[in-house]
């Protein structure tokens, strides 16, 4: 394609690894000419891999996973970014655009303890880690008896404070679980209707200059059409919803043939508070259909639910 090679910037965990390496080994599929040596892998540090003792919505801020990220982008550094979507703000740095939706993984989540095979059957007062404020609001929407205390790190340093016994149970996505080949782990996996999934969960975004057609070009080959829709509708929700990475929302799209089924969540972060909302339609109206359950749910949650959502933390 082209003389020099092409730099992939991507975080240095073994998923954020796994998934470039995904990345190459689908691009040298693509393109039968290209060589292994002609894709350089470049690994960049962000701030949500190096402040690792507090909550990510306490640090605040939005594209924790991103920014060093999209700065090499910006400045020529690297050509492509591989990204858990999941982790990434709904608008882009201008001049930056996401070209590519490689196809979702299971969006899921999975539980994981040494002590009970499943949520239901934790004994009452049972200590659950995660970091994430939509897994501890609906854990104690389903089971106010737990105690969910924070608990960060990477999947690897999860698994191993679970099995140092810092907590009963973890929770964590199937997605990055099969992708670092450890879903033997896995004690049970969450129905999505207990436990809905993050927005873009699962899915592994492609991220380039948009000036740059010879890489959007390059990429092409690896979009998956139905992927690049769900998220699409996902994120729109999001975006309508996002004051603030402290607001517990959950959604999940799915796409059968033109026809696409969203269903979304907002939740207060102590579970007692929940407002869900579906929607269907077709694949081409997949924004309008996300921002307009967006609407739907602030609406109905109302002025007084954002005031002590902030005001509670
Ligand atoms: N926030 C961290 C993060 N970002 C992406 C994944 C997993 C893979 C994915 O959802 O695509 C994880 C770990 C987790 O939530 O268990």
């Amino acid at each position: 394609m082209q003389s020099k090679p092409v730099r992939i910037g991507t975080r240095g965990s073994r998923l954020a690894l796994a998934q470039t390496e995904e990345v190459k080994r689908r691009l040298l599929f693509a393109h039968p000419g290209l060589r292994a040596e002609d894709i350089e892998i470049v690994v960049i540090s962000t701030k949500g891999d190096r402040i690792l003792d507090r909550p990510l919505s306490e640090i605040g801020g939005k594209g924790l996973f991103t920014e060093e990220i999209e700065a090499g982008l910006l400045d020529g550094s690297i050509d492509l970014a591989v990204h858990s979507l999941k982790d990434m703000p709904t608008s882009l740095p201008d001049g930056l655009m996401l070209s590519a939706f490689l196809e979702r993984e299971d969006p899921r989540d999975a539980f994981i303890s040494p002590r009970a095979k499943s949520l239901a059957e934790l004994p009452p007062g049972a200590v659950v880690g995660t970091a994430s404020l939509r897994r501890q609001a609906q854990i104690k929407a389903l089971r106010p008896d737990l105690e969910v205390i924070t608990f960060r790190g990477n999947v690897e340093t999860r698994l191993r404070k679970l099995a140092a016994g810092e907590v009963d149970a973890t929770l964590l996505a199937l997605a990055g679980l099969k992708r670092l080949g450890l879903a033997d782990r896995v004690t049970a996996v969450l129905d999505p209707v207990d436990m809905l999934p993050a927005v873009s969960q699962g899915a592994i975004a492609l991220e380039t200059r948009i000036e740059d057609e010879l890489v959007r070009e390059f990429l092409a080959p690896l979009n998956h059409r139905p992927t690049e829709i769900a998220v699409t509708a996902e994120r729109a929700l999001l975006a309508t919803l996002e004051g603030s990475c402290r607001t517990p929302i959950a959604a999940h799209a799915e796409v059968a043939g033109e026809h696409l089924t969203l269903i979304a969540r907002l939740l207060s972060v102590d579970g007692t508070q929940m407002f869900e909302t579906r929607r269907e339609g077709h694949v081409n109206d997949a924004a309008a259909l996300g921002a307009d359950a967006g609407l739907e749910l602030k609406s109905r949650a109302g002025d007084a639910f954002f005031a002590t959502l902030f005001g509670s933390l």
